[in-house]
């Protein structure tokens, strides 16, 4: 029998308990690591496990992603720490800290990061049914995001669908950076020669580098992996998205000469998809590097600036709607079956022919089935979107009374404080109206060009403005306000006090059934109608619910609370596919609404003053009951500058 020291009989029970109760891959709610409290498992990939976590004695607190390694030790994570640092951008994922976790003797590298909402983007296009903007929109954001990395001399190397975040507003985030490269990172492994990515998203250089290699070991020296085969991986990805099948899976095919190298278009494939989206993808896709694009950045230019004047098919649904077979209906596979009399000697290749038959008619019929979109599915999707956004914009886990009351007690006296120091300002320097609003314009204003500025080569680095403003809209009338134009240096701290009240007064997040007071439309949103071409009174169709697709001919309900209606008629420079953001009221015999924010197809956000309909709403069809009201699924919006 061995005896131990309690010191030691302590370390080994700590062993025990890190190793077989406390592993790395499996932390139950709870957990404390170091100060992160581990509130859910996220999911698990080749390098480490990632938990939702909050900060330790604040269970209303932030939530963060926390990614554990699961080997001690594990260099990739410095890796991806530094390239989070260098590459700073709004569609990568942002670093909050890292560490390393003691876990009985051994070490756990961590990564600490904000927690995205939303799904991977495989995902998100597999429960919706996008159109060509919306894909795009998407595109452009990933591009922008490596073409930051690139900017750095960093490669993120696993670019792929799964490893792209995309939250309920359409924002995207680039995950996963362990297996990127910057300039004189160091080397991690010494027998590895090919980069770490996923051998589907591999270019053909490098395919073809690999099957080499592979014939002579030890002969050549690490793959270089390019900016090119970054830009194939994207290829890769949004060719999947867009035909449910990788491009790989094709090699080997007969070849015609419109095809070189076998790979069919992504418009041959999905005939939904516009000429020139299918082709720039192409572009991506080049068998020679040097036919692919130039540069990420170039590439999300040249599409940005294509979305702002595109034609109806990028506004169309990119793939079929299911639709219910009628029963009895013969399947595919019964009515092609070769049956009736066979040649003497021919029934093995009759029958191998007939499997093979079988096989591909299989396939097809799977690939036809990923490409229909049922239509409650991506209803359901789009509510909860709809939800994650109503509950951001409404501060989510805070109390909104609490906030109502914050807004009131303590930001009012600010905003008068600030509007009474405006109005003294404004006296003493008589600064000129006109010249004051237009600087304040051009900071503030959401980055989508005008006709003017998209034939401007863009840089490509304004953001789009941050997405929650529906408060700003609800700014309440105040005297002061209305005679004064605050200056740019604290217009923003104006507009957030003003919003708070606005948003306290009229308890837009309290799911208050009362329709507010008439109010004047804030000076933000007059100045952004005012930069799209929109003029009062003027207007267009809107398809009334985007929650609930049908033909336009068919009733819906609509209730009392949020709505998101989306554009299907352009008026100034507000596009088909804009989404408008707002309320309705159903009241009696009527329905209101009122739009305060509209979000472009590229994602830029406007703060504006619609209502739906014209003034008075829209009249009650029959069927209707206070709460449950059945309206026309395609309606109008109209501008107005004071909410009736
Ligand atoms: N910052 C984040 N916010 C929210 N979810 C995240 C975040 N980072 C990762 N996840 C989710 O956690 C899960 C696990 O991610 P992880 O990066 O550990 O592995 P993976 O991406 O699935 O695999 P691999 O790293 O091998 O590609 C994924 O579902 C991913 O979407």
């Amino acid at each position: 029998m061995i005896s131990e020291s309690p010191e030691l009989g302590l370390r080994h029970a700590e062993a025990v308990l890190g190793r077989v109760l406390l592993s790395p891959e499996w932390l139950p709610p709870g957990t404390r690591v170091d100060r992160w409290e581990v509130v859910a498992r996220l999911g698990a990939g080749g390098y480490g496990t990632t938990y939702s976590v909050r900060r330790a004695g604040r269970p209303q607190g932030r939530l963060y992603a926390l990614k554990l390694s699961r080997r001690p030790g594990e260099r990739w994570f410095a890796r991806e720490a530094e390239l989070l640092t260098r590459v700073r951008h709004r569609s990568v994922v942002r670093l909050s800290t890292y560490g390393v976790w003691r876990l009985g003797p051994v070490e756990h590298p961590y990564l600490v990061m904000e927690y995205v909402e939303g799904e991977s983007l495989y995902e998100w296009a597999l429960a919706r049914n996008p159109t060509a903007r919306q894909v795009t929109g998407l595109l452009v954001q990933v591009l922008e995001a490596l073409a930051a990395a690139h900017r750095e001399g960093a490669l993120h190397r696993d670019f792929k669908g799964d490893n792209v975040l995309v939250a309920p507003d359409g924002k995207v985030k680039v995950l996963d950076w362990g297996a990127g490269w910057y300039a004189g990172a160091p080397v991690l492994t010494a027998t590895a020669r090919l980069p770490p990515g996923s051998p589907r998203y591999y270019s053909p250089q490098l395919f073809m580098w690999r099957v080499l290699s592979e014939r002579r070991p030890g002969a050549s020296s690490p793959y270089a992996y390019s900016v090119a085969d970054e830009l194939y991986a994207v290829g890769v990805t949004f060719y999947r998205l867009l035909t449910d099948q990788y491009p790989a899976a094709q090699w080997g095919m007969p070849r015609e000469a419109s095809e070189p190298h076998g790979l069919r278009s992504v418009r041959n494939l999905n005939p939904y998809v516009p000429e020139e989206l299918s082709e720039a993808l192409m572009r991506l896709l080049a068998f020679e590097p040097e036919r692919r694009p130039e540069s990420t950045a170039l590439l999300a230019d040249e599409l940005r600036q294509r979305l702002v004047d595109v034609g109806p098919a990028w506004n169309a649904p990119l793939f079929d709607w299911r639709e219910r077979t009628a029963s009895g209906s013969r399947t595919t596979l019964e009515a092609e079956e070769v049956r009736g009399p066979v040649m003497p000697g021919q029934e093995v290749a009759l029958r191998d022919a007939r499997v093979r038959h079988l096989e591909a008619v299989r396939r097809l019929r799977e690939a036809r089935e990923l490409r229909r979109r049922d239509p409650a599915k991506v209803a359901a999707a789009e509510a909860r979107s709809l939800r994650a956004i109503q509950a951001r914009v409404c501060g989510g886990r805070s109390h909104p009374l609490f906030w109502g009351a914050f807004a009131v007690l303590l930001v009012g006296p600010l905003v008068a404080g600030f509007t009474v120091w405006g109005l003294r300002r404004a006296v003493v320097h008589e600064e000129p109206p006109q010249a004051v609003s237009g600087a304040r314009n051009v900071q503030q204003m959401a980055p989508r060009p005008g006709p003017e500025e998209a034939r401007r080569p863009s840089t490509g680095t304004s953001p789009p403005v941050p997405f929650p403003q529906e408060k700003e809209a609800m700014t309440p009338p105040s005297p002061q306000q209305a005679a004064v134009i605050p200056t740019p240096a604290r217009s923003g701290t104006l507009k957030r006090c003003s919003a708070a009240v606005g948003a306290a007064v009229l308890t837009a997040c309290t799911g208050a059934q009362v329709r507010p007071d008439a109010s004047r439309c804030p000076t933000g949103s007059l100045e952004a109608m005012r930069k799209l071409g929109l003029n009062k009174g003027g207007g267009a169709s809107v398809y009334t619910d985007v929650t609930q697709p049908g033909l336009g001919s068919e009733k819906l309900i609509v209730h009392d609370g949020p709505i998101v209606s989306l554009v299907i008629q352009q008026y100034g420079n507000l596009p088909e596919g804009t989404r408008l953001y707002g309320r309705l009221w159903t009241g009696e015999g009527r329905v209101t609404g009122r739009y305060t924010k509209a979000e472009l197809p590229d994602g830029s956000i406007y703060p504006v003053c619609f209502v739906y309909g014209n003034h008075d709403g829209g009249e009650w069809v029959e069927g209707s009951k206070p709460g449950a009201v059945r309206m026309p699924r395609t309606f109008a919006y109209t501008v107005v500058h004071e909410f009736p």
